[in-house]
């Protein structure tokens, strides 16, 4: 029989359970035990949905209350020294590596966080060196294997395996020189050891190893360590089934093929072309070969007729029980079910599977694959065939103005008429002092917004009494801002909900749902919109709010836009045209957005692109394709501006150095980077490549609650100024303020004001 498997389920649950109590407890409103409840509620639930949709393999242990790079930290030992002898409980030590904790004489920053692999997921960077004591504190996988066991259902656990954790690691600050997480290898595997024997004696036939960092180019002694990891741990483990997703194998194929493990999952959603290597590098051996058919990173409905298709092939080779029928990858990316959303119509809903929707797939098709086929499974057959029918029915209507319009895109709407010296000095007009002061776009985002916001949903309040309410929202952040002295404005992005759906929404060519929620970071969650149909400007978007708040003061006013890899990225795309064509209509419709501030008479226009790296493929022979369509676009929405008009962009991530020379050929007049917890890395970068136009680092860290001290920011502002031409400096937090309350945003940016007025005084 073909077996069919999940790969790892979303942690929010179906009601967003668990991002309420977890919040509640950081504001202290909810106990621990609490916590525990709710979490026990939603793993049960979604076990015994998956064991009702017929999947054979459960994952259990994938479940977490922030991160599970985190969780195998902490289960690992490896807490960095600060967060040591705090008198903090488990729990808390662990929300403080995930958020830093300022309370009772408690101040401690948080991890860097970053994305992981090409998701807009961001886990926690473990932090490791000589010292780190690794030990096993406890087994997650174990404690959820036994949960899932008491309430009848026998999973398959899920651990991160040793190689990719090692990986994805960096070295602490005390580090020897030279010092690589990697070399941690053989102090860490006895605790893996320890790990999967503790499951095996607990009974656990199988366990998911996930080793996605197979996917990406990795030095020339990735095989060493694979072999001698496996060579270790297989004896002791329960049967592993070795995980990689997102990409594909490569010539990483050849030795996984020779690992001592019973099974390896490949990703055919992203990679279908390795299906026949992958088939037959395992074909005169025992392995059970698990096809990542069904997507764990798109929304669209399964093509059956493919899947069964490449299931079908494998079980010629290899016989039935060979064959496991998957996901593609954990459904961490997608929301958890279609069945709460009643504003899509009965049409779009047909086009979509959300996670427990994906469940049932993998079982049809594995049912399929074996043969099995009862009136069930052929009507689900049936109705498969009729939903991706009519799909690539709607597909062909595409807006012939926009595809014209991309068609009749010329080379010189790519480029600014002038360089950047010039513009700089037409730019003086917006009369910035030496460091500008800014900020990155949004405020805190406070109760009374979102409830405001619900009320007109709701159609408790009339629009006009929305927009009233806005205008005072963005009186008092421009009064505010005013009042602590920052030089170049914003308006504090009150009326969106959410960078990118705020835009979907003014835009033709998406859908919404209603509880589509994904994980970005820790309890922040984002409800992705769904590209289905060719994208314009249903008219101006953001002018009004711009306007108004302009006219509020005589400091300028800085534009606020989110750009069209990033709308892109943060959006499920089609699967139907190409990201490339998508990402050029987006940009289109931005330029005429940015056409119209100027014409309001907006001095300076941002455009976000936090997202442009997370995009960037895993493998390098696949980077220049995507850099030069994605830079193309956003310089297509920004390049029409005069020469007075100061473009600024935005990038959330610190890892530069690999794109530096796209970024810089984006030729925006100011960009702002996150830099604040690795100085070092972007100083680097800037001795490296040198930087011509304007740029902020952030000086301070907005994930995290802490309040920066003035001496901290001063600080760095001087470590920046050893590497970056003082000219060019403007001074600015990480990212917006959103998700930060007024109070520790207001001191904070006081603090920021104040280390820049005495940076001004030092370097005059
Ligand atoms: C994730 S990047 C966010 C940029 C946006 N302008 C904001 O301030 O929120
Ligand atoms: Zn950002």
């Amino acid at each position: 029989m073909v077996a069919s498997a999940v790969l790892g389920f979303p942690r929010i649950g179906a009601n967003r359970e668990i991002k309420k109590v977890v919040e509640g407890y950081w504001a202290g409103k909810t106990s621990a035990d609490e916590v525990n409840k709710v979490s026990a509620t939603v793993k049960k639930t979604n076990w015994t949905e998956l064991k009702q949709r017929g999947v054979d393999y459960i994952p259990s242990g994938d479940f977490s209350l922030y991160d599970h790079v985190l969780d195998h930290s902490a289960a690992f030992n490896a807490i960095p020294k600060r967060y040591h002898g705090l008198g903090l409980s488990h729990l808390d030590t662990y929300f403080a590596m995930a958020r830093g904790r300022q309370a009772d004489g408690v101040d401690v920053p948080a991890s860097e966080m970053k994305k992981w692999f090409d998701s807009n997921y961001h886990f926690v960077v473990p932090e490791l060196d000589n010292s780190t004591d690794f030990k096993l504190n406890y087994n997650k996988a174990l404690d959820e294997f036994k949960e899932a066991k008491e309430a009848g259902i026998t999973t398959r656990p899920v651990v991160l395996g040793p190689i990719t954790y090692l990986a994805l690691s960096k070295a602490t600050k005390d580090a020897e020189a030279g010092f690589e997480p990697i070399s941690l290898l053989p102090k860490l595997l006895p605790v893996y050891k320890q790990l999967l024997t503790e499951l095996k004696s607990a009974g656990a036939e199988w366990v998911q190893v996930d080793e996605p960092i197979l996917v990406q180019d990795k030095g020339a002694d990735f095989e060493d360590k694979f072999a001698l990891a496996y060579a270790e741990l297989s004896p002791v483990a329960p049967k592993i089934v070795l995980t990689t997703y997102y990409g594909r194998l490569e010539s990483n194929l050849n030795f996984v093929a020779k690992l001592p493990v019973a099974g390896i999952h490949v990703d055919l959603d992203r990679a279908p072309q390795q299906l026949e290597s992958t088939i037959k590098a395992v074909s005169s051996g025992s392995y059970v070969l698990s096809l990542g058919v069904v997507s764990g990173r798109s929304i669209w409905k399964t093509d059956f007729t493919v899947a069964i298709k490449a299931a079908e092939q494998a079980v010629s080779a290899l016989g039935q029980d060979r064959v496991i029928v998957a996901t593609s990858s954990t459904l961490l990316h997608i929301p958890v079910t279609l069945a709460s959303e009643d504003k899509l119509t009965a049409e779009q809903k047909d086009w979509f599977s959300f996670a427990y929707e994906k469940a049932s797939e993998v079982a049809t098709i594995a049912a399929v694959a074996s043969g099995s086929q009862d009136a069930k499974v052929s009507s689900a057959l049936e109705a498969n065939r009729t939903s991706i029918t009519k799909r690539r029915d709607f597909e062909k209507n595409s807006d012939d103005t926009v595809r014209k319009r991309v068609a009749a895109i010329t080379p010189d709407q790519y480029e600014r008429k002038n360089p950047f010296a010039t513009r700089r000095e037409a730019q003086k007009k917006l009369n910035l002092p030496k460091f500008p002061t800014t900020t990155i776009g949004s405020f805190p985002q406070t109760k009374e917004i979102r409830q405001a916001r619900a009320k007109l949903g709701k159609g408790e309040i009339t629009e006009e009494e929305y927009e009233k309410f806005i205008e005072k929202e963005i009186e008092s952040a421009v009064r505010f801002q005013e009042r602590i002295g920052l030089d170049l404005l914003v308006h504090g992005e009150p009326e969106r909900n959410d960078m990118v759906q705020y835009f979907g929404e003014r835009l033709e060519g998406f859908v919404f749902t209603q509880n589509g929620w994904v994980q970005s970071y820790g309890s922040r969650y984002v409800r992705p919109p769904i590209l289905v149909s060719d994208v314009s400007r249903k008219g101006a978007i953001t002018v009004r709010w711009s306007k108004y708040a302009q006219s509020l003061t005589s400091k300028p006013m800085k534009g606020m836009l989110t750009g069209p890899v990033t709308i892109l990225n943060w959006s499920f795309p089609r699967a139907d045209i190409s990201r490339a064509l998508q990402a050029q209509q987006l940009a289109l419709a931005l330029r005429d957005e940015v056409g119209d501030l100027e014409a309001a008479g907006i001095a300076a226009i941002q455009v976000d692109e936090p997202a442009v790296r997370e995009g960037l493929p895993l493998r390098r022979a696949d980077w220049e394709e995507y850099l030069k369509w994605a830079t193309s676009t956003f310089k297509l929405a920004t390049a029409g501006v005069r020469d007075d008009t100061q473009t600024h962009s935005h990038f959330c991530y610190s890892d530069f150095d690999d794109i530096f020379p796209s970024i810089q050929s984006l030729d925006a007049d100011v960009i702002s980077i996150e830099a604040s917890k690795s100085d070092l890395k972007l100083l680097n970068t800037f001795k490296r490549y040198g930087y011509s136009n304007s740029i902020g680092p952030g000086v301070y860290d907005v994930h995290s609650p802490r309040v920066p001290p003035q001496p901290e920011i001063s600080d760095r502002i001087k470590n920046i100024l050893a590497s970056l031409d003082p000219t060019l400096l403007f001074v600015n937090p990480d990212c917006g303020l959103k998700t930060r309350g007024w109070k520790e945003t207001e001191a904070s940016l006081v603090n920021l004001v104040e280390a820049a007025k005495a940076a001004r005084q030092q370097y005059a």
